[in-house]
């Protein structure tokens, strides 16, 4: 099976596939990102569905590359018998949803084959496949997918096979469509129509990009996964294409990711408005209100990208999981636990686009949400890490709580809008004080991660950033010292330590990408710049060959671990390039692209 940096990213705006450097489509999931896969091979075995299209008796390509600012795939691959390129893409979702494979013929004379198992239903349903007028059709239940193409197509085992030679200048091309199976088939559009208009659309969407400066590339890529994740329709912002790809290889910390957490989703705004994309971060704010609105005790910590609020977890046991790692999961159950912090995401986010869409249409809102807040702040949680243990008072969520009181405050004060000014500053003040008095060791010099533990935290580093205390305050640095001490491994940076027990999960996990960003952003803070960028330029080097980083690292094996692309990993990459260029700005401003 391919390493989880073997795969890249393509996507319509309503789902994505990898494809990996063997030519193989291995995950994919029909309509939408949080569909069943029709091609499953990513977390079992070819026979749970994948399509490969390849040189005759190649492994993997020679190098591929995005064409530049776009998420149009070109892997290069060098035969004995000459040279052939593949440009995969899916065409931004209109009414069809496409994949389109187009194999080129560079030099000499290169025969290539290809091999398409599709399987619905997460690998287990195998579809009835017929041939119409040259199409091929393939129906199971709910789906029906068509394939075009002018190679010639056999049916083998249960599987659709072609093999066909290509030489300078042939350009042989598939398209595969999905459609509910209810519905007549339609011709499948033109492969060559759909890559004009599919890098016209990329084409727009980067030019719209205000960033510049030595990390430009890095960042460029960055922002387009962030939009490939991006659930067009809604403006709901997936934190991850995949689902249980493992935190280490053989363990059970495998998660659905294929959903939008309010964290993540907020926390991508603040790059997205950095880059000058205010039509993502306007369509992202909308999506909040629709999916927070009601009792603002149901607030949730993620709903699925349209918003629905039940994504019940459960596994899939027929398949056996990325390199034997199980159990495979679906929906999240995370979606039912309390975790304090996510107020004052939300509340610091519809601040950050007040301020910079200059838009306020949903104030009573977030009275309502500080409301209950100043209720249950007190509270114990699960933390930002989703911790399954018993809950406990999180120094990181007692924090945002105060950052949500701080927003609302200044709502009043800064924007002129109406509120208990004095309640909100009284709340305010005394979760400062609570976080103050409880959150730190009993010497008092540094943060820990919950009252009364002598555990450290990543998200501790996060203090500074939103406000809390400035990245001068002794204790900020003596924070940022202690979680570096204590959470280095290999030179990156774990979230916590798994040996504590504290997260109620067997095994342990590979260093966290996300925050070792968040390290390189407060390193610059208290003014070590030249080890931030060093660290900095580390973390690059774990991108993979087209720039994507999956959540994890595992820094023995020198692997890659966890969902991938995840939108953590890519905004903390991005955050940390503006830190770099241009020091620290407050969270409540928009940063200011690097120049
Ligand atoms: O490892 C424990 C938890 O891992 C997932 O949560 C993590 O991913 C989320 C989405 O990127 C992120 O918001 C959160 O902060 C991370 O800890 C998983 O979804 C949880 O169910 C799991 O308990």
């Amino acid at each position: 099976m391919a390493r989880i940096e073997d795969y890249a990213v393509i996507g319509d705006l309503q789902t994505a596939a990898l494809v990996g450097m063997d030519g193989s489509i291995d995950w994919l999931c029909l309509p939408h990102f949080d569909s069943p896969s029709c091609f499953g091979a990513l977390l079992g075995t070819p026979d749970h569905g994948r399509w490969r299209i390849a040189p005759v008796g190649a492994a993997t390509c020679t190098s591929r590359r995005y064409l530049p600012g776009t998420l149009v795939l070109e892997s290069v691959w060098e035969t004995d018998d000459g040279a052939a390129r593949v440009v995969d893409f899916m065409p931004p979702r209109d009414s069809a949803c496409d994949v389109v494979r187009i194999v080129e013929g560079v030099s000499g004379s290169v025969p290539v084959e290809m091999d398409l198992a599709l399987r619905f239903d997460y690998g287990h349903v195998v579809p009835w496949v017929r041939r119409r007028e040259g199409v091929l059709h393939a129906v199971a239940g709910p789906d029906a997918a068509y394939v075009t193409t002018t190679a010639p197509l056999v049916g083998r085992d249960r599987r659709t096979v072609s093999a066909f030679t290509v030489g300078p200048g042939d350009r042989v091309p598939f398209v595969l469509t999905w459609r509910p199976s209810h519905e007549r088939w339609e011709p499948c559009a033109d492969a060559e129509v759909s890559l004009e208009r599919t890098l016209a659309y990329w084409d727009e969407w980067s030019s719209r990009c205000r960033v510049t400066g030595p990390y430009k590339d890095a960042v460029d890529r960055s922002l387009i996964t962030l939009k490939a994740l991006t659930f067009g329709p809604t403006g709901g912002i997936a934190a991850a294409a995949t689902t249980s790809l493992p935190e280490w290889l053989g363990g059970e910390r495998n998660w659905d990711y294929r959903y939008c957490w309010l964290r993540d989703a907020t926390l991508t705004l603040q790059p997205l408005l950095a880059a000058g994309y205010t039509e993502e971060a306007g369509a992202w704010r909308d999506w909040l209100l629709r999916a927070v609105a009601g009792d603002p005790a149901d607030l949730q910590i993620m709903y699925s990208l349209t918003g629905r609020r039940r994504v019940p977890e459960d596994t899939l046991h027929w398949l056996p999981g990325y390199e034997a790692s199980a159990p495979v999961r679906i929906g999240n159950a995370a979606a039912e636990q309390l975790q304090l912090d996510v107020w004052g995401e939300v509340l610091d986010a519809l601040a950050l686009t007040r301020n910079a869409l200059g838009t306020e249409d949903s104030w009573n809102l977030q009275c309502a949400l500080m409301d209950h807040l100043e209720r249950v702040w007190r509270q114990p949680d699960n933390g930002l890490w989703e911790m399954r243990g018993p809950r406990r008072h999180f120094t990181h969520s007692k924090v945002m709580a105060w950052v949500a009181a701080d927003r609302m405050a200044r709502g009043i004060t800064e924007s002129g809008l109406e509120g208990p000014l004095e309640r909100w500053t009284a709340v305010r003040d005394e979760i400062r004080a609570d976080v103050l008095a409880h959150g730190m060791d009993p010497t008092g010099s540094h943060f820990v991660q919950s009252y009364g533990s002598s555990e450290l935290d990543a998200a501790l580093l996060l203090i500074p950033r939103v406000g809390f205390l400035p990245y001068d305050d002794p204790r900020v640095v003596a924070t940022i010292e202690a979680v570096q001490r204590e959470l280095a491994a290999d030179g990156f940076l774990l979230r916590y330590r798994t040996e504590s027990g504290a997260d109620g999960l067997p095994g342990t996990e590979g260093v966290f990408l996300a925050c070792s960003f968040w390290l390189v952003t407060a390193l610059v803070g208290i003014g070590r710049r030249d080890e931030a960028r060093r660290l900095f330029e580390d973390l690059l080097e774990l991108r993979n060959d087209v720039g994507l980083l999956s959540e994890e690292y595992d820094p023995r094996l020198g692997r890659q671990l966890g969902n991938t692309p995840q939108a953590f990993s890519h905004f903390g990459l991005i955050n940390a390039a503006v830190a770099l260029e241009q020091g620290m700005g407050r969270s409540d401003e928009p940063p200011r692209p690097p120049s």
